[in-house]
């Protein structure tokens, strides 16, 4: 049969392959929007970038990044979880979905979104189908969270051990904590961070270069560290 094909007089242009989408996940408060910020100012001079930040009813991560004049204001989108956040990142990831096409589709091509959980949960992670790639924070003050492990700690891309520059005043050893964190990791890296430490940002940016270097030559695999552990929307317990 010839083809019936209507001929092509010109190619289409390479198609550049959509952006990485980079999920970072942890605990409250172990430094995740500043996660941001830093990787924004690292990296935004040689990627083209953009956020989606998830909070329970507010935009206050996402305010606080452009606050922080890392990106332009209107690459940064919030996505309002309701009352739970690691559903949002990881069993109906379609409102995350929407921001970051809306982004792309907007500023891209783009080389890089970060997504940022709102984190309220131990245990919660990224679905695959939201993040290419997903680093999960804790911080020195957290005490044996590394021991007790979980599926972000056990089976993140990256496990990040941050703020060690507060190690001393809270009575930690960063390296112990760092290699308990590698024992439970079978492999997987493991970064102690601090803003105040210029050496652990460069191994941060590097990192997360890598990642795109090994997505773009199609070796890098999205995985998945397993699912949240069990637990309750309930606001109260009968007694
Ligand atoms: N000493 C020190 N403080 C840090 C570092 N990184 C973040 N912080 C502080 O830790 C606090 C929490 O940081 P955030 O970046 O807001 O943490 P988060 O995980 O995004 O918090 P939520 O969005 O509320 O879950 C802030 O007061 C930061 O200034 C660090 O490397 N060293």
């Amino acid at each position: 049969m010839p083809d019936q094909q209507p001929h092509r007089h010109h190619p289409r242009p390479p198609v550049r392959p959509r952006a990485l989408r980079l999920g970072v996940a942890g605990p409250v408060g172990t430094g995740k929007s500043s996660i941001l910020a830093t990787l924004c100012r690292e990296l935004a001079g040689e990627l083209d970038m953009a956020v989606v930040t998830n909070d329970i009813y507010t935009d206050e991560d996402a305010r606080f990044l452009r606050s922080a004049g890392v990106l332009p204001t209107e690459r940064i989108r919030a996505v309002e979880t309701g009352a739970c956040p690691h559903t949002a990142i990881r069993d109906d990831v379609s409102a995350n979905l929407d921001a970051v096409e809306d982004l792309e589709e907007a500023y891209g091509p783009l080389d890089l979104v970060l997504v940022e959980s709102g984190g309220d949960n131990l245990t919660a992670t990224f679905s695959p189908a939201l993040a290419d790639a997903q680093l999960f924070c804790i911080d020195v003050a957290g005490g044996d969270v590394a021991r007790k492990g979980g599926p972000g700690i056990t089976g993140a891309d990256l496990l990040i051990v941050n703020k060690t520059d507060l190690a001393p005043h809270v009575g930690v050893d960063v390296d112990a904590m760092v290699a308990d964190a590698r024992s439970a990791r079978d492999g997987l890296p493991v970064l102690a961070l601090s803003r105040h430490d210029p050496a652990s940002i460069a191994e941060l940016a590097d990192w997360v270069r890598s990642v795109l270097a090994r997505r773009r030559n199609g070796t890098h695999v999205p995985t998945d560290p397993g699912p949240m552990a069990p637990h309750s929307h309930a606001h109260h317990h009968d007694s």
